[in-house]
């Protein structure tokens, strides 16, 4: 990806509640203008707070954000105008109509009527045939269209979507990505909350991961797969096997399915993955099998063991 500029600049940014919890830990981020950046955690990890400090719905205990060179605190105006924030719920007059909520949210940002941009954002979110449509009248993925298209009404450069498609179906959860894609195309940066791991894998450049309020990696997605990816081979074995052989102790392999599988972990990175001188083993050890497999470590396992990581620390 080629350089570009920091269009959020988040430097130890702290959160505590009231009630003495501490959402956010001294998070250090830099978003670059027009990429889309994932932001993953488990529940409660602290998403939800560091983007409505972002976002200026929540204040922040210590540390600053910058959104397009406004201070989110002195300048609130100037950041907040430079965003959009398509929530998770979804809250909009039931009876209003599409193309007049629309172009009220724009008129909530101070900006002058624009009718042709307006028709713009309808037809890229595929809503110019439901403009008097009323909301309730539409579907569910409509709906979240809609507050897509709310969001966009004061031509933002920077879009959060928290948890985008939360509770959708899969053929709907394909469209809003494909949807979240060709938004990128028009330079909007665009920010996305999500604990479906293969929302992320499918749509960032880059990859944060956020647990108990710290922000403990952040990554570009490929080069993330690639250095924390593994492999996982299981053997089919010929006959079943009550236990591990002591002999296959130096490949840490597991016992699967009854008995009937061997599965071994290893590091596609390595210079020597081990495969080979597990099947000479395997072969020299009289165990015969019928047939091989590798899966390659999807971004889920490696969210998990990460997060898992942590909290053995
Ligand atoms: N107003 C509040 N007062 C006290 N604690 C809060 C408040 N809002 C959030 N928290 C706590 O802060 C932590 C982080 O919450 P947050 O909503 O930011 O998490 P999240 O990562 O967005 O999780 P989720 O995916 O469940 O939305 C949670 O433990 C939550 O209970």
């Amino acid at each position: 990806m080629p350089r570009m500029a920091s269009i959020i600049t988040v430097s130890g940014l702290t959160k505590s509640y009231a009630s003495g919890f501490q959402a956010l830990k001294g998070v250090d981020l830099k978003i670059e203008e027009g990429e889309i950046f994932a932001l993953l955690g488990p529940n409660g990890a602290g998403k939800t707070t560091m983007i409505s400090i972002i976002c200026g719905n929540v204040r922040a205990t210590g540390g600053t954000v910058t959104v397009a060179g406004h201070d989110i605190v002195r300048d609130y105006r100037g950041s907040r105008s430079a965003i959009g924030l398509v929530p998770q719920e979804l809250h909009t007059d039931a009876f209003e109509r599409v193309i007049d909520t629309v172009t009220f949210s724009r008129g909530l940002f101070g900006k002058p009527r624009n009718d042709a941009y307006i028709e713009k954002i309808l037809r890229d979110l595929s809503l110019w045939d439901k403009r008097h449509s009323k909301i309730l009248e539409l579907s569910g993925g409509m709906k979240r269209r809609v507050m897509i298209a709310k969001a966009l009404s004061h031509e933002p450069r920077v879009l959060f979507l928290d948890e985008p498609t939360a509770g959708v179906d899969v053929e709907l959860r394909r469209d809003m990505w494909k949807l979240i894609g060709e938004l990128r195309q028009t330079g909007v940066t665009i920010i996305l909350t999500t604990h479906y791991i293969e929302e992320a894998e499918e749509m960032a450049d880059r990859v944060g991961v956020i647990d108990k309020g710290e922000l403990i990696l952040v990554e570009e997605k490929t080069a993330l797969m690639k250095k924390l990816g593994k492999k996982s081979l299981t053997v089919v074995l010929a006959e079943p096997l009550a236990a591990v052989p002591p002999e296959l102790a130096e490949w840490q392999v597991t016992l699967k399915a009854d008995g009937h599988e061997i599965e071994y972990l290893f590091d596609t990175q390595a210079e020597r993955t081990g495969v080979s001188s597990l099947l000479r083993k395997l072969g020299d050890l009289g165990i015969g099998y019928k047939d091989l497999n590798t899966q390659q470590s999807s971004l889920e396992d490696i969210f998990v063991s990460l997060v898992h990581q942590e909290k053995v620390a």
